[in-house]
């Protein structure tokens, strides 16, 4: 994939983009949650007997809980991220409703599930939402900076038509930019998902 000419460096996008984040309103945050689900809904995103990667809202990121209820009340399999041990990448999900096991990971994250439930990995997966810090135009997303998601999802970057889960980015408006700095590893984004738009990108998921 081309590289920007002159990028900037990540570290200081995901400075300007955490400063961002934190400045959406309150009103926008607190009716984020049902317009993300309402679009969701209309872009038929959300089926029976689907397993459907979710997360716990934290640090001012989009409350996905709507998403998650409702999922729920479709009788999805909704599935939490669990991160790994030290110096590992790549994430688990847990199955809600596997046990009644919440922790509270390194990050200070609520995670459900322990070592040794049944675990699935992100290929597991019909469909992914995501929590950003930052999209742009081009589908490609900026995340916390722990390579989590990057790694789990690296294998779409040799198997672009294998089974994958739709990856869908959950954000602000505010967190839109023309151009993120890009690495070999980022792997981009079907469509985003923000209290206004639904966006959607052509990122080779022959599924569509
Ligand atoms: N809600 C939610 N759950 C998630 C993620 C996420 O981004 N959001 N993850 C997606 O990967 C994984 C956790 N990854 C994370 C990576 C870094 C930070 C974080 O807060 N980093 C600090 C700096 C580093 C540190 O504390 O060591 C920071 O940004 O201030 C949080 C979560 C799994 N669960
Ligand atoms: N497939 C990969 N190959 C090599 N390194 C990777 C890969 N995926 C992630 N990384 C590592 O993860 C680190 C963080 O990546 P990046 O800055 O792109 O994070 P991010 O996209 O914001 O995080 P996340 O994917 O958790 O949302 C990188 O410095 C890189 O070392």
């Amino acid at each position: 994939m081309p590289a920007n000419p002159n990028p900037p460096d990540k570290a200081s996008v995901r400075r300007r983009l955490r400063v961002l984040r934190r400045a959406v309103p309150a009103a926008t945050r607190k009716r984020a949650g049902q317009a993300v689900l309402r679009l969701a809904l209309s872009h038929r995103l959300l089926s029976r007997k689907r397993r459907v990667g979710l997360y716990i809202p934290a640090k001012g990121e989009l409350d996905c809980l709507p998403l998650l209820d409702r999922a729920l009340w479709l009788g999805a399999a909704c599935c939490l991220p669990v991160v790994p041990r030290a110096r590992q990448r790549m994430l688990w999900f847990s199955r809600l409703g596997d046990g009644p096991h919440w922790g509270v990971n390194r990050y200070g994250i609520p995670e459900y599930g322990h070592r040794g439930f049944e675990r699935l990995r992100a290929a597991d997966l019909d469909i992914l939402f995501m929590p950003l810090l930052g999209f742009d135009t081009a589908g490609y997303r900026m995340g916390m900076g722990g390579g989590y998601y990057d790694a789990s999802l690296a294998y779409l970057t040799r198997r672009r038509h294998w089974h994958r889960p739709r990856l869908i980015g959950l954000a602000f408006e505010a967190q839109r930019v023309d151009v993120l700095p890009r690495d070999p590893w980022d792997i981009p984004l079907d469509a985003v998902i923000t209290e206004q738009r639904y966006y959607r990108f052509n990122s080779g998921n022959v599924r569509g």
